[in-house]
């Protein structure tokens, strides 16, 4: 069964085309990645499935029907990119409030208690740290025993332990038969809870698979090594630079390697490693005219985006339940 579903749909904001004839089907149970790079369309396209924005042309589904139809609102959770939450409110009384919009919600103390936030039930959400609030914000989406849930970049700002407990409330809710669309820049995070990822660039969906066949999509290999200067090589499809290693992304490491010896340049500590969904990521997004696997052209300075440490757009909506706010 599809709970949402995106058919050719476009979102254009004045001159800019945010989404550009997305298709999307999420069946029941998937929980899925949403991977990007800033301004690919992801916010936008979760504003579109759960109804606030409407689509420029083409058409999404809720539950079969329309997003913007309260009736069908009321089973999804959503925590968009930023929330506002009530500074004087304590924890507990912003549950409450959220919990009030449903005639079967989770017990305060079990919602918070998933997301490891239990103890902060009394404190006002104005004195809580970033990370805190995150998670709140997060727990807020599955408050009224959601069917479908869509979480834009939850665990942005958080440290390791906060985002590992998130990930493990997001995991028990998918455990229990609920289905998650789910944004990250973090690619680790997709890698993590995913069983299928959608790539979008600019508007488009990329690829729609899952991980372990984008990565042999691409068969991006990452060649690592020290050495003072590198000549231009082939196939090199990005290089990257840390602390005095330099990273080669290839498709084909075995002939980089001829080559690298063939030049004849003095190297050290020769490492191939297969791709990450991260080099997946970047050649799908930076290099998609060679892929898949292609002649090589010569060799590319280009550098990779940073998307882990990439910044979140502006807030745009509140915590659920929200009346539907096109623009
Ligand atoms: N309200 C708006 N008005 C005008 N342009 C917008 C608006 N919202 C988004 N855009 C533009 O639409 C494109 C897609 O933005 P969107 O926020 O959906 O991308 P994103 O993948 O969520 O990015 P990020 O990872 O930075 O959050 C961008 O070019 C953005 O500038």
């Amino acid at each position: 069964m599809i709970l949402a579903r995106a058919v050719q749909a476009t979102r254009r904001y004045g001159d800019v085309t945010a989404l550009d004839r997305v298709d999307l089907e999420l069946p029941a149970g998937e929980l899925v990645g949403l991977l990007g790079p800033n301004g690919a369309g992801k916010s936008t396209l979760l504003s579109l499935l759960v109804g606030l924005r409407r689509v420029s042309s083409g058409r999404v589904e809720l539950f079969g029907g329309d997003p913007r139809d309260p009736a069908y609102r009321r089973q999804i959770g959503m925590t968009p990119q930023e929330t506002g939450l009530p500074p004087t409110l304590r924890v507990g009384e912003v549950v409450d409030f959220v919990s009030a919009h449903y005639a079967d919600p989770v017990p305060r103390t079990e919602l918070l208690g998933r997301f490891g936030i239990d103890d902060l039930t009394r404190r006002q959400t104005g004195g809580l740290s970033g990370g805190q609030k995150r998670r709140l914000a997060v727990a807020l989406a599955f408050v009224g025993r959601p069917r479908l849930v869509f979480l834009d970049e939850p665990t942005t700002g958080l440290d390791v332990t906060a985002r590992r407990e998130l990930w493990d409330g997001i995991r028990q809710f998918h455990a229990d038969g609920g289905t998650v669309l789910l944004s990250s820049h973090y690619l680790e995070e997709i890698e993590a809870l995913a069983h299928r990822v959608v790539v979008l660039g600019q508007g488009r969906v990329l690829a729609d698979d899952t991980v372990n066949a984008i990565r042999d999509l691409v068969g991006v290999r990452r060649v690592s090594l020290v050495a003072p200067e590198l000549p231009a090589l082939p196939g090199v499809r990005a290089v990257e630079r840390t602390e005095g290693v330099t990273h080669l992304l290839t498709t084909d490491a075995d002939q980089l390697v001829r080559e690298l010896v063939g030049s004849g340049v003095p190297f050290s500590g020769l490492e191939i490693r297969p791709s990450s969904l991260e080099d997946a990521f970047l050649a799908i997004t930076e290099a998609r005219p060679a892929i898949p696997a292609q002649p090589q052209d010569t060799a590319t300075s280009a550098q990779p985006q940073d998307t882990a440490s990439a910044q979140p757009a502006a807030a745009r909506s509140e915590p659920v339940p929200a009346q539907p706010a096109d623009v």
